[in-house]
């Protein structure tokens, strides 16, 4: 079925968490990109995630506006496939992985090597091997016995580039699950307990790496750009400590990710303008202690990919409880488990149609056999709303499709981009026999 290409007749244009080329109106009518929702739901059924190209191409072009001296990696945990690593390269950012399998979809997407970066707090043989033979540009070192590992795998006259992480000591990030830039983290090499420096030491001893700086992730949803000029000063410490003790000035810092996006209405993100002061702080502490000013990086992955999509599910049944009603969709816990693993919030609308009845709360449920696969606790919504309704929820595009899983046997969702008044599959719905394949029997 050719997909209807409907002309925007749009009266309220998109805000708070919607993509940027959202515009719904009061008769229902939604869309993204140019494309009616409702023939994407009806195109490729639901739940389905859409992915907007054209939010995350501003959404990349402001962190380089934003931050012109400095490096943007996007960190592809947050949304990742061929289609994303396409519009990331052609916006001439850098790239964080952290698995052999990131770092495959990015080389089969054509992604430059030299601008990968790896990251991961246990990085198997197989994963170190798999990054040293694409000759990926850096990698990122969370552990001390990772140093001899990694450099028994660098072919005899090249040298690999290596970051150190440190523990800066600084806790930030929404939810006690996101933070890792304490002490009381797997994540890093702790300044305090000396590991930190035992990597530098050991490192500049390896002639098969070459240490070119440091890096850090505070966290996720980070609110504020404070404890990123925080942990830039404990860095720039580092910086100074050693080339004091070694002599060598190391020309990289790489600040990580973390930054917020808003997922509902009345909250607000850290827009990449809040961190342009990060470089000038950074040159200033460096010139400061006579340290030439290290090139940073920061790595954001939800800032990028999350407002730009959005989840489209058919409602099922409408139940009412004792206490609340329920909405149960087609979709839930196994495409989104961010409410139950981190009680994150969302919003959402429902499309498609008209109605002139008031909203009320509902209980949003996924169709998993869990109690805790609930989508959203008191979601405002039409109080006519009825079985093969269409939600759209908003803000799902980082860590959404990343995290999805086949609980109770579900495949997951496709990805759909739209752009320009057309919709393309980027990733196929995964299906029985999907599922099916991988069970050898007996
Ligand atoms: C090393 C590193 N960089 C970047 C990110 C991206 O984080 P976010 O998606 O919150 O920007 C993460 C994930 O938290 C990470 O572990
Ligand atoms: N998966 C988390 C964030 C962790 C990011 C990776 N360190 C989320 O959905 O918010």
């Amino acid at each position: 079925m050719s997909l209807l290409i409907t002309p925007p007749r749009t009266t309220e244009t998109a805000d708070g968490p919607w993509p940027a080329t959202a515009r719904f109106d009061a008769y229902g009518h939604a869309e993204v990109g140019g494309v009616d929702l409702m023939e994407v739901a009806a195109r490729f059924g639901t739940p389905a995630y859409v992915m907007d190209e054209v939010d995350v191409r501003l959404r990349c072009r402001a962190y380089r506006a934003a931050l012109p001296r400095a490096e943007v990696a996007y960190a592809a945990k947050a949304f990742w496939c061929r289609a994303m690593a396409a519009w990331v390269r052609s916006e001439g950012l850098a790239l964080d992985v952290c698995s052999a399998g990131e770092l495959a979809v990015a080389r089969a997407a054509g992604f430059p090597a030299d601008r990968i970066i790896l990251h991961g707090n246990a990085k198997t043989p197989a994963e170190l091997r798999a990054a040293v033979d694409e000759r990926v540009g850096r990698i990122v070192i969370d552990d001390l016995a990772e140093i001899n590992r990694l450099a028994a795998l660098v072919p005899a006259g090249m040298r690999q580039k290596v970051l150190v992480r440190v523990i800066p000591d600084i806790e930030a990030g929404a939810h006690a699950a996101i933070r890792t830039g304490g002490e009381d983290h797997k994540f890093g090499l702790s300044i305090a307990a000396g590991g930190a420096r035992e990597a530098v030491n050991r490192i500049l001893r390896q002639p098969r790496l070459e240490l070119v700086g440091l890096h850090c992730h505070l966290g996720s949803q980070i609110t504020a750009a404070e404890p990123y000029e925080q942990s830039a000063r404990v860095l720039v410490e580092q910086l100074a400590r050693i080339r004091d003790a070694h002599g060598v000035t190391l020309p990289q810092l790489d600040l990580g990710g973390g930054h917020a996006i808003a997922y509902t209405r009345g909250q607000t993100g850290l827009a990449p303008s809040r961190l342009g002061a990060l470089v000038a702080t950074v040159e200033r502490r460096c010139a400061g202690i006579g340290l030439p000013a290290p090139r940073l990086t920061v790595e954001p992955g939800r800032a990028v990919a999350g407002p730009a999509g959005v989840t489209l599910y058919r409602v099922i049944a409408v139940k009412k409880g004792l206490r609340r009603t329920y909405v149960a969709v087609d979709g839930g816990m196994s495409d989104n488990p961010r409410p139950a693993m981190y009680g994150s919030r969302y919003e959402m609308r429902m499309i498609g149609r008209a109605t002139h009845e008031g909203q009320r709360d509902f209980t949003v449920v996924g169709h998993h056999c869990e109690s805790g696969d609930t989508l959203a606790e008191a979601a405002a919504l039409p109080a006519d709303i009825r079985p093969g309704d269409v939600l759209a929820v908003a803000a799902t595009g980082a860590y959404n499709h990343s995290m999805a899983s086949t609980y109770n046997m579900t495949g997951r969702p496709p990805v759909v981009a739209v752009s320009r008044g057309k919709a393309r599959l980027v990733v196929r719905r995964e299906g029985l026999d999907d599922l099916l394949r991988r069970d050898v029997g007996l």
